[in-house]
């Protein structure tokens, strides 16, 4: 028996990504090409005729603006829509706001790449004050404490729970379900639904502004493994350009 749809999708260029500095929880905007991005993933839906019942998102507008653009474009502005933290990118830490670049060149290629891909290595804390701290942010007033740093495998334990008692009932109801989310905690997902190593997760890198589709069993299993890129072409140019960063300023 098959469920609903699953629609992955990552939010468009944010600033930070085009300037190559470490995001996760700063709350930063889409670029043009980001806003552009987004359009074309509301095309890609209605082209494939995948119109969301429902809007998961993160709390961070680089997501919430890209799924309503895409939404827009659908002509799907309208559906409900679940906004969680749950969903937000991974916490990075003290590397929020540094350049990918000059971390790489600072801290050799292990240590940067163990803070950005390994799966249980999370980068050093931020300071609580810091800049870009996120403690003192009310978004966040309900949570019992707001993360200093994560690794992957944080957002695993806080996200998956989240996927299958919440996201999972809309699925299991037969809606195609819309998750507009991150880099990092699309990973998390992707390595549950396809089952990946802790090892494996690493080369797993998710382009912006592409939809990807999961159809999926009763047990929320693939019935597509590795799902399904509304845009081919273009989500391997996009994962290997995610992959590349830090390479060069
Ligand atoms: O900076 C970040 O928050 C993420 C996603 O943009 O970057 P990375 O791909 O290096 O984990």
């Amino acid at each position: 028996m098959s469920n609903g749809t699953l629609i992955l999708m990552r939010h468009g260029e944010s600033e930070w990504n085009a300037s190559n500095q470490f995001t996760g929880w700063v709350d930063v905007a889409l670029t043009e090409k980001g806003t552009a991005e987004a359009v074309r993933a509301g095309e890609l839906l209605v082209e494939h005729d995948l119109l969301p019942d429902v809007l998961y998102t993160s709390l961070l507008r680089r997501a919430i603006a890209t799924a309503q653009i895409a939404l827009d474009k659908a002509d799907r502005h309208w559906i409900p829509v679940v906004r969680d933290w749950r969903l937000n990118e991974r916490h990075y830490g003290a590397l929020q706001g540094l350049n990918k670049a000059d971390t790489l060149e600072k801290y050799g290629n292990e240590q940067f790449m163990l803070w950005r891909r390994s799966y249980d290595t999370p980068p050093p804390a931020i300071d609580v004050d810091a800049e870009y701290s996120q403690s003192n942010d009310p978004r966040y007033a309900d949570l019992d404490e707001v993360p200093l740093t994560e690794c992957l495998k944080d957002v695993v334990e806080r996200l998956i729970p989240y996927f299958t008692e919440a996201i999972a009932a809309d699925l299991k109801a037969g809606k195609t379900v819309l998750v507009a989310a991150h880099g990092n905690s699309l990973r998390a997902l992707v390595k549950y639904l396809d089952g990946i190593s802790d090892e494996d997760i690493a080369g797993l890198n998710i382009p912006t502004g592409n939809p990807l589709r999961y159809d999926l069993d009763d047990q929320l299993k693939p019935l597509n493994p590795g799902g399904t890129y509304l845009d081919p072409e273009a989500a391997a140019a996009g994962a290997a350009a995610v992959a590349a960063q830090g390479q060069q300023k």
